[in-house]
């Protein structure tokens, strides 16, 4: 593609040089240039893209994108804003992928993987070829992808949507993080359909007020329009939880065509009459496309509201209730949500991806529901991340456990000591009695200790890395399982 492709794109970028030059493909890291690149700098968290300019040149890069003039020999598009141009030109080179599907895009604190299967389980059922971006892996036409992130950058976007409009997907579900919307990465993605699951603490760090984090996340609902497109295909729906206090927000931001649901009369999809055991979750389900009686395999309310995201988005799509119940009673749960480890022990062992107060509280309510013995929690939060969340968490583990062990969750750059500390705080505000909880920084001696006091019926829970099969240590990431060490302990347990 010639460079002044890409310009005409670009409204007002400024050019320097000749754009009569070819670029082969769009690449924002200097490391990985091949010759003919077009080399995009983005100005980032910890360098800035355009020191690197040079680099890129030397591997090979025809032209720039840049926010500023840079004293180099090649041709220069310059730009206001280059997180803006990597999301238009990306959409634009892959030729618009997000404009051949449906897509489905699921935005909140918690719930946005477990909501995200769910989706992709009623789509696929219902003889959609479904596509699915998350936290755990990337998924479509039968091959899965690890991730590094949640939500991908543009740039990666637009390219795995566009192989996946190449594998003949109809319809792509995703996780939209906030970080993702503050950082433009989900711009040039066109989503038929934003659902929100609910707001509360985390990633204060990132956007230091609720206020601020709430607006990234509105910035989802904003972009959603054409409401009162006379396609039916090309309408806009905004699947709001009614019933969580951010929703009047989303609601008022958006343009599209508004789908509620809750536990509350008005909503428009609503549960009612929910029973929780060890097993599994039923709840009755009236919609405005009929009523149901649905019985989950996963455990938990906050499962029931995933659920009726989940049921909100597929009616959306023309799903039939009774085809959407039987898609959702087959789920036997998410990877390391809820996940149960069983070596034939006579007391649960539960591993969880909890990492958030409401998560932590959610899954620990749910427990203490099933519980018949005492509950045991190992839980950490993670380092290089919102450090106020820490001791709000130690209370939450402290309020609905009988014993908790405090560990390491990813301390990456921080000292895992102070990071156990912060947490230890909350625990000391609430005059939790020493002999109720201990610090153990190494996560696998706090499996262990966890499983060796287990007694007959009493419930480990070990939450915050759920799926993830590493613990990062400064930059090192090593391997690291929960359910491999839990069963490892459970098989040597002295008792
Ligand atoms: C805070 C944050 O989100 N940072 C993301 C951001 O990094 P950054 O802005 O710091 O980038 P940078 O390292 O400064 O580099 C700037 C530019 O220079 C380029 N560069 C850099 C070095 C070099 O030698 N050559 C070169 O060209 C880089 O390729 C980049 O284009 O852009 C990077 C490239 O896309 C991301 O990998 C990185 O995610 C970091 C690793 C991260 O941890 N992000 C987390 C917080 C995150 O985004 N999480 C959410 C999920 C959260 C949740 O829902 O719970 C997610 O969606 O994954
Ligand atoms: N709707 C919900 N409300 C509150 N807590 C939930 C909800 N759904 C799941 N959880 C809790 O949060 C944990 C994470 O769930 P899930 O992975 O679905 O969320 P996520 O939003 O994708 O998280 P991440 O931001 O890390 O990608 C679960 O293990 C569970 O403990
Ligand atoms: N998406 C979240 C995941 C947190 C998981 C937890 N195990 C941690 O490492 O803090 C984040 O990057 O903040
Ligand atoms: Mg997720």
């Amino acid at each position: 593609m010639l460079l002044n492709q890409f310009q005409s794109q670009l409204t007002t970028a400024r050019l320097v040089g000749d754009s009569n030059i070819e670029c082969h493909n769009l690449q924002t890291d200097s490391r990985q240039v091949q010759p003919g690149d077009l080399f995009i700098c983005l100005p980032g968290h910890t360098v800035d893209g355009h020191d690197y300019a040079a680099k890129a040149v030397q591997a090979g890069a025809s032209a720039l994108v840049v926010e500023r003039e840079l004293d180099l020999a090649v041709p220069q598009l310059i730009v206001n804003d280059s997180r803006f141009a990597m999301a238009v030109l990306s959409d634009f080179f892959f030729d618009s992928p997000s404009r051949k599907m449906k897509m489905i895009g699921v935005t909140g604190t918690n719930g946005k993987t477990t909501t995200t299967y769910l989706i992709e389980k009623i789509m696929s059922d219902y003889g959609q070829k479904t596509g699915l971006i998350g936290t755990i892996q990337m998924r479509y036409d039968g091959r899965t992808y690890p991730m590094s992130g949640t939500t991908p950058e543009a740039l990666d976007l637009q390219r795995s949507l566009h192989d996946m409009v190449q594998a003949g997907t109809d319809c792509c579900v995703m996780e939209v993080s906030s970080h993702a919307l503050e950082q433009g990465r989900v711009k040039g993605t066109d989503f038929r359909t934003a659902v929100f699951t609910n707001l509360t603490q985390d990633h204060l760090d990132y956007h230091h007020s609720m206020e601020e984090y709430r607006g990234a996340k509105g910035l989802f609902f904003a972009r959603m329009g054409n409401t009162y497109a006379d396609e039916a295909s090309l309408r806009k729906y905004a699947v709001i939880n009614a019933d969580d206090p951010a929703a009047a927000y989303f609601i008022s931001v958006t343009a599209a065509e508004v789908i509620t649901y809750g536990m509350g009369e008005k909503a428009d999809v609503r549960a009612s009459e929910i029973s929780i055991t060890a097993q599994g979750t039923s709840f009755h389900v009236d919609t405005f496309a009929g009523s149901a009686d649905i019985q989950l395999r996963m455990v938990g309310k906050f499962n029931v509201y995933n659920a009726m995201a989940a049921i909100s988005a597929a009616l959306v799509e023309g799903v039939p209730l009774e085809e959407i119940k039987r898609s959702l009673e087959t789920v036997p749960g998410v990877d390391g949500r809820v996940e149960a480890v069983d070596e034939g022990q006579p007391y649960a062992v539960i591993v969880d991806y909890a990492h958030t107060p409401d998560g932590l509280e959610n899954v620990l309510r749910t427990v203490k529901e099933f519980a018949e013995g005492r509950v045991i929690c190992v839980f950490g939060c993670g380092g290089d991340r919102d450090r106020t969340k820490r001791p709000l968490m130690g209370k939450i583990a402290a309020k609905y456990s009988d014993f908790v062990l405090v560990t390491s969750d990813n301390p990456r750059t921080e000292n895992p000591d102070l990071i156990l500390k912060d947490i230890e705080q909350g625990l000391i505000e609430d005059a939790v009695p020493a002999e109720r909880y201990t610090l153990i920084v190494d996560r696998r001696l706090a499996i262990h200790e966890a499983i060796e006091m287990a007694s007959p019926a009493d419930v480990v829970l070990i939450a915050g890395k759920g799926h993830e099969t590493y613990q990062i240590i400064g930059t090192t990431k090593t391997d690291f399982d929960d359910r491999i060490i839990a069963k490892e302990a459970i098989r040597g347990k002295s008792n």
